[in-house]
């Protein structure tokens, strides 16, 4: 009839240099329907990207009378000479097509190699790793006969390989060519590489001061390091559905496990901006709505499955709710079939919002006063993590790496558990649960308690803790304006919050009090900055109301006045507000003018909690003192398997420097609940 419709594809990977359709692309659609559109016109929406399919010149499925004529100069060399012109131009998808041809017209077995290994390459290029080690292999076999070429083959092999992340198989080749190549330097470059990757892999042992300065550094931070599983293993854990265990008794601050992730969307601004993503907002059938980051996501996601379609069991074996699994593992008419809707319900379900390194959600400076938000993810390990408010296992980030360490001893067979976002008000708890996007109800100790307790209490609570609050913030004003007392305003607060304690019947090792805490240490931090409050508050008693602070954590401390200083039970290592880290490394100061000899044990609780809280220590001196030498502390045995540290002597502790060091450690300015995205915090 000479009607023409308008196609409109979705979650396609778009590149300017290569369209995806072009003059005289044939394409077949699966399961077309027409949608209406806002000017009473249809277009045929394509929302899977295994719902099109582009046909070739020698596909069988092709209308003969829309194939191009076979001309003279059609050979396989002339197509491959082609193929190498679009490859070198970076337009893969043509240099593939050219490949394709080259082979189908291939004369002899040398040639069909030779057209293997530059299909083998704009794969790898294009990240199609999975086509591009199957066409390698196929060069392996059949360049045996060809001695250049076998060796050419064999490289790319090792090379795909290693781009899969398949680092012990590239050792394998990569050793064997070695051997038989010994002058091939670039393949023992590769070598050298893959053993690092197989010793992260196998002993969890990173360089982790090179992978923060790589975040730092890359606009996308990709960090080209191997996953490291360590003693935990996913199973069940009964109504939560699956989870994580401990597979050994783990210490505080062990490596549970580093993981690469799956796919992540980082913001295409330049390095050190906000992350600004050309905003696509798109609502699917469910009526979810997705914009920004997340579409990006589904996109890297779906992208990394056409590509690798091996690992999209582990990514549809992922939590998305209630939504059904219609997908098969297989491939069908050659490519594997994905569901962009339950692509997702997976993100939504399973994305952390990430910054690029937990450094810029703990530290801030002057120049960048703002918390960054980079990117978002998924880590299809990290992903089996249930939620718990009291959680035993901490999260950091260093690029597209999330680190999992233990925040207690941990006894063989123990859940491990992450904070997704942590109420933000005691209140809340009762009222609107903060869970009901996952869709499950925390048991932990804190919820379970601000669940269980009377209305009378939680009222009481609730206005106590508002009224002392606003208390502290008045008083201290008033200190500083005029010439109230400080002593007078510190009993006020110790009453306040001893009445607040007597609202709690259980201990604070049974339930930590995170609120309580916080406010003690806001309030310790204000008594403690002269600058703004002279000569409020003594030494002294910030030691003793930030021991108060630790223990409405959990913490059972031994001293920590005078003498001696030992923690026989570590506590909820928190992240908005009164971080333990930031307690200990309080304490560390303030112990410089009350207690010498309990610097070094503060610091070394502070290293403890930075490790955990960061996902390694090597950084600790540089960023603590801001000095590029460590600090004082004495050694102590390597924690699980990660790079052990020269022991350093004791150094004397350094006043001034400390100054400056609180001017750009402020962790307890913000609240850190905020900053990890709407999902999964
Ligand atoms: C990212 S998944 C975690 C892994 C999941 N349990 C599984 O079986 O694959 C998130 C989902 O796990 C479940 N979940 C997580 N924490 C939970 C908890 N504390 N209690 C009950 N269910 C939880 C909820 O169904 C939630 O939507």
């Amino acid at each position: 009839m000479g009607d023409v419709l308008m196609v409109q594809l979705w979650r396609q990977h778009r590149d300017d240099r290569d369209p995806l359709v072009d003059k005289g692309t044939v394409m077949l659609l699966k399961e077309p329907y027409l949608k209406g559109t806002a000017d009473g016109k249809y277009l045929l929406r394509v929302d899977h990207v295994s719902d099109v399919v582009f046909v070739l010149d020698h596909d069988e499925r092709m209308p003969a009378v829309w194939r191009t004529k076979v001309g003279h100069g059609d050979t396989a060399q002339t197509w491959r000479v082609h193929g190498d012109k679009h490859r070198d131009a970076s337009r893969y998808r043509s240099a593939i097509k050219c490949y394709t041809r080259s082979l189908a017209c291939s004369p002899t077995l040398e040639e069909e190699c030779i057209a293997r290994i530059g299909r083998s390459q704009a794969f790898h290029e294009s990240e199609q790793y999975e086509a591009a080690l199957s066409d390698a292999e196929i060069a392996v076999n059949t360049g045996t006969a060809f001695r250049h070429l076998a060796e050419k083959a064999r490289f790319r092999q090792a090379e795909v390989l290693y781009a899969l992340q398949r680092y012990q198989a590239c050792y394998d080749v990569l050793a064997a060519l070695c051997r038989d190549s010994p002058y091939h330097t670039t393949a023992k470059a590769l070598l050298h590489r893959a053993i690092a990757r197989v010793t992260e892999q196998t002993y969890g042992t990173y360089p982790f001061l090179d992978m923060q300065a790589e975040a730092r550094k890359r606009q996308t931070p990709e960090l080209g390091h191997a996953t490291y599983i360590g003693p935990v293993r996913i199973q069940d854990a009964g109504s939560r559905g699956r989870g994580v265990f401990t597979t050994k008794p783990v210490k505080l601050g062990e490596l549970l496990f580093c993981e690469k992730a799956f796919a992540t969307s980082w913001g295409d601004e330049g390095l050190g901006k906000r992350t600004k993503i050309k905003m696509e907002v798109d609502t699917d059938p469910a009526g979810f709505n997705f914009h920004g980051k997340t579409v990006a996501e589904c996109n890297a996601i779906i992208r990394k499955m056409q590509a690798s379609p091996s690992c999209i069991p582990k990514v549809v074996d992922l939590y998305h709710g209630l939504y059904p699994s219609r997908l098969s593992n297989g491939l069908v008419d050659g490519q594997p079939v994905i569901d962009s809707f339950q692509i997702r319900h997976i993100v939504r379900f399973n994305s952390f919002a990430v910054p690029r390194s937990s450094h810029n959600h703990v530290f801030r400076t002057e120049s960048k006063p703002e918390f960054q938000t980079d990117a978002s993810g998924v880590w299809t390990f990290a992903s089996h993590v249930n939620h718990s408010c009291a959680y035993n296992a901490h999260r950091a980030f260093i690029g597209d790496f999330i680190i999992f360490r233990a925040a207690q001893d941990l006894p063989a067979g123990t859940e491990i558990t992450t904070w997704y976002v942590l109420p933000s008000q005691i209140s809340e708890v009762s009222q609107q649960s903060p869970f009901e996007t996952w869709g499950f109800e925390c048991g932990c100790a804190m919820c379970t308690e601000a669940k269980e307790i009377g209305s009378d209490v939680r009222t009481k609570r609730n206005a106590l803790l508002t009224e002392l609050s606003s208390m502290i913030q008045g008083q201290m004003d008033e200190v500083v304006r005029t010439t109230v007392s400080w002593d007078r305003v510190l009993r006020r607060v110790e009453s306040g919050v001893r009445e607040l304690e007597q609202t709690f019947a259980q201990s604070a090792v049974e339930v930590p009090r995170r609120w309580l805490a916080n406010l003690l240490f806001d309030f310790v931090r204000m008594g403690l900055n002269r600058p703004i409050h002279p000569k409020v508050m003594t030494t002294h008693r910030a030691v003793q109301l930030l021991l108060w602070c630790l223990r409405s954590l959990g913490f059972v401390i031994e001293g920590g006045e005078r003498g001696t200083l030992r923690v026989k039970r570590w506590g909820l290592l928190s992240v908005d507000g009164a971080d333990a880290m930031s307690c200990w490394l309080s304490l560390r100061r303030a112990y410089q003018e009350t207690a010498p000899e309990l610097v070094t044990p503060a610091e070394e609780y502070a290293r403890m909690a930075y490790l955990i809280h960061m996902g390694e220590d090597e950084t600790f001196s540089t960023t603590i003192e801001g000095t590029k030498t460590s600090s004082a502390g004495p050694s102590r045995p390597p924690l699980s398997k990660t790079k052990s540290r020269p022991s350093r002597p004791p150094k004397p502790a350094a006043p001034s420097r400390w100054k400056r060091t609180m001017c750009t450690y402020t962790p307890a300015d913000h609240d850190t609940t905020q900053l990890y995205s709407s999902r999964r915090d």
